[in-house]
């Protein structure tokens, strides 16, 4: 059956390299045709509009329709897989109260939208900056859409940690498994390596560096983001698309026996964080759901850090609280 897919912020960066992928059929897998629904802010219609034509021209097998609007209700309309990529971006003198409430007025209409009018399947991912507190914003308006349908992504942190963690030991990445991204898609992020195997032995055991993880390891990912900028002059979007279609890939299709991944989804209390707020988690996915990985010691290295990143989500729950968005 035809798939439903909504990207936001459709004729952005990440818009770019992800919705060919989509079209390919790397998010569903090769035997699930795709509707791609387009959601711009008027202005960038006609940019939308010319990434249309050229999905069109590529004349993917897959790809049974293209939608192009700047009507949240009509891209929503039935969606199955909604992909939350449009967001405001922080400018020069914009305090982080003024980016939450501007984000408001973004994910509020858009999870009434999907609250009235998408498919009862249907999965949200949200991409766009704050994506943790953005996912919260715009799960509070929609009521009777399970919550657990509303995650974040943290997918591209993981990739990030397993990448650098298989240079430090020289290891392929594919032999790195169950690494592990806590909190906030942030600074604060925690990137755990204290579960993670590689080839079959601890990761952190392996590395046995405990400056190299906390000086070298721990800022590298959590501060990838801010590095890819100064590099490339703007924010990651091959990456970031690439962990976009991980993580709906995953949650579709599940994890491999033996590993997990990582993603932000409402916390029902596990591990301390508490109940509500979007956060990042161990998950393994199975017949198109998700859970907590239960049951992980967690060292006093890690607490700290993971309640330094939950207590900046709680903030930011509290300024979106404050602003009346949750
Ligand atoms: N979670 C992550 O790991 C991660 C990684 C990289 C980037 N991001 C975030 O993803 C977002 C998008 O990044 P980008 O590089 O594609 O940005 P971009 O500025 O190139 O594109 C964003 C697009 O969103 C559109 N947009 C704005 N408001 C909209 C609305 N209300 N409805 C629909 N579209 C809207 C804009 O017109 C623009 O075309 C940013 O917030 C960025 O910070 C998140
Ligand atoms: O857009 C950003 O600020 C950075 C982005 O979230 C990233 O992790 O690459």
């Amino acid at each position: 059956m035809t798939v439903n897919v909504t990207v936001t912020g459709a004729a952005g960066q990440i818009g770019y390299a992800l919705l060919f992928r989509i079209a390919s059929g790397q998010l569903l897998g090769p035997d699930t045709p795709v509707r791609l629904r387009l959601l711009e802010i008027p202005a960038a219609v006609k940019a939308a509009e010319g990434t249309a034509m050229e999905l069109d021209d590529s004349a993917f097998p897959l790809l049974e329709g293209i939608d192009v609007t700047d009507d949240a209700k009509r891209a929503f309309d039935g969606t199955n897989v909604a992909l939350l990529v449009g967001a405001r971006p922080r400018t020069k003198g914009m305090e982080r109260g003024d980016l939450l409430e501007a984000n408001g007025g973004i994910f509020k209409p858009q999870g009434e939208a999907i609250n009235s009018g998408a498919a009862s399947d249907v999965r949200v991912l949200v991409v766009g900056n704050p994506a943790n507190t953005n996912a919260l914003i715009a799960k509070s308006h929609a009521p009777d859409v399970p919550a657990e349908r509303f995650t974040a992504m943290t997918r591209l942190d993981h990739n990030r940690a397993i990448a650098q963690l298989s240079k430090r030991l020289g290891a392929a990445v594919a032999d790195v498994k169950k690494m592990t991204i806590w909190g906030n898609h942030s600074a604060t992020q925690y990137p755990d390596i204290f579960h993670a195997e590689v080839g079959g032995q601890n990761a952190a055991q392996a590395v046995n560096d405990a400056d190299w993880l906390r000086d070298t390891f721990i800022p590298t990912v959590a501060k990838r983001g801010a590095a890819i900028i100064e590099a490339r002059g703007a924010s990651s979007a091959a990456s970031a698309a690439s962990a976009a279609i991980d993580h709906v890939h995953t949650w579709v299709h599940g994890t491999p026996e033996g590993d997990w991944t990582s993603m932000a989804v409402v916390s029902d209390g596990s591990y301390g964080v508490p109940e509500g707020l979007v956060s990042s988690f161990p998950v393994v996915c199975k017949d198109g759901k998700w859970e907590i990985v239960q049951g992980l010691e967690i060292n006093q290295f890690s607490r700290e850090r993971i309640d330094a990143s939950v207590r900046e989500l709680e903030e930011e729950r509290d300024a979106v609280r404050k602003l009346g968005l949750v």
